[in-house]
């Protein structure tokens, strides 16, 4: 479980993070949704350490992020796995010694040790015969199945994906989308994900939470999201006229 409480973050004077809170529950996929500025980016690099928010705490299973030593948050740092936009893979090794990568820099497991673990998580994201490829040969979805992978390799307690379906097509993004919900209930982790695509908000959106100019504007589920009656939520889920009409749909449904 990750415990945001009332983070700030500025950049020049200027406020970006202006006192969020929230908490996203271990087992569960939480995504974090809002228009562009509204301050995502910051909000999921804030979390994981890369900026440090001037007032407020984030606590990792009840560790206070501030009060751990240098020590332990490089311990910490290793139970996190991150699958970025793009994916990030490295051009010139191989998908097998990708995805071995933080082994090799943060374990110290034996070569064959590396590669049974190498062989489990490939085998779990469905993508066999695949490890001598490199990242140029695979599709955008393969690529994003062995960032998965990669994320997952060290048996991370949490999962930060930035835009995990950026530049897939619909049906692969489905794909992504439900390989990350089975992986964050299977083996437990607090899974938090930056998305734009309101497809996944209603498919795995166990937990969403909307900011709106470096605010919580709203936190729900996906079923809530549905009947919320919130202005700011409702034009900016609903601006599309099929999400209009599904919403229309669920809420008939809901009365009949
Ligand atoms: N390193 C930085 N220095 C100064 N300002 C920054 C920095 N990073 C982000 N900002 C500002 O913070 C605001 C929020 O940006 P952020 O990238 O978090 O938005 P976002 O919601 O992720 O947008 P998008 O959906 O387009 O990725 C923007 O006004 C941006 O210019």
């Amino acid at each position: 479980m990750i415990e945001v409480k009332n983070i700030r973050k500025s950049f020049d004077g200027v406020e970006i993070l202006k006192g969020i809170s929230t908490t996203f529950e271990k087992g569960k996929t939480n995504l974090i949704i809002g228009q562009s500025g509204s301050g995502k980016t910051v909000f999921l690099k804030s979390l994981i350490g890369l900026f440090t928010p001037e007032e407020g705490d984030i606590l990792f299973d009840g560790k206070n992020y501030k009060d751990l030593s240098d020590e332990e948050k490089r311990d910490l740092r290793t139970e996190i796995g991150m699958v970025f936009q793009g994916s990030a893979l490295f051009d010139s090794m191989t998908i097998s010694e990708n995805v071995m990568f933080p082994m090799r820099m943060f374990s110290n497991k034996s070569k064959s040790e590396m590669q049974d673990r190498v062989d489990f998580v490939l085998n779990r994201v469905n993508l066999v015969d695949a490890h001598h490829k490199y990242p140029a040969e695979a599709s955008g979805g393969m690529q994003k199945r062995v960032a998965i992978a990669r994320a997952i390799v060290m048996n991370p307690k949490y999962l930060f994906c930035d835009e995990p379906n950026s530049g897939l097509d619909p049906k692969t993004a489905i794909v992504i989308d439900n390989l990350i919900q089975e992986i964050t209930d299977e083996y437990n982790i607090t899974t938090v994900i930056n998305t734009h695509d309101m497809n996944s908000v209603m498919e795995i959106g166990e937990k969403i939470l909307f900011l709106q100019n470096g605010v919580k504007a709203w936190e729900g589920t996906n079923k809530e999201i549905f009947v919320t009656e919130n202005k700011a939520v409702t034009d900016f889920v609903y601006s599309s006229d099929l999400f209009k009409k599904i919403r229309e749909v669920y809420l008939k449904e809901l009365e009949g």
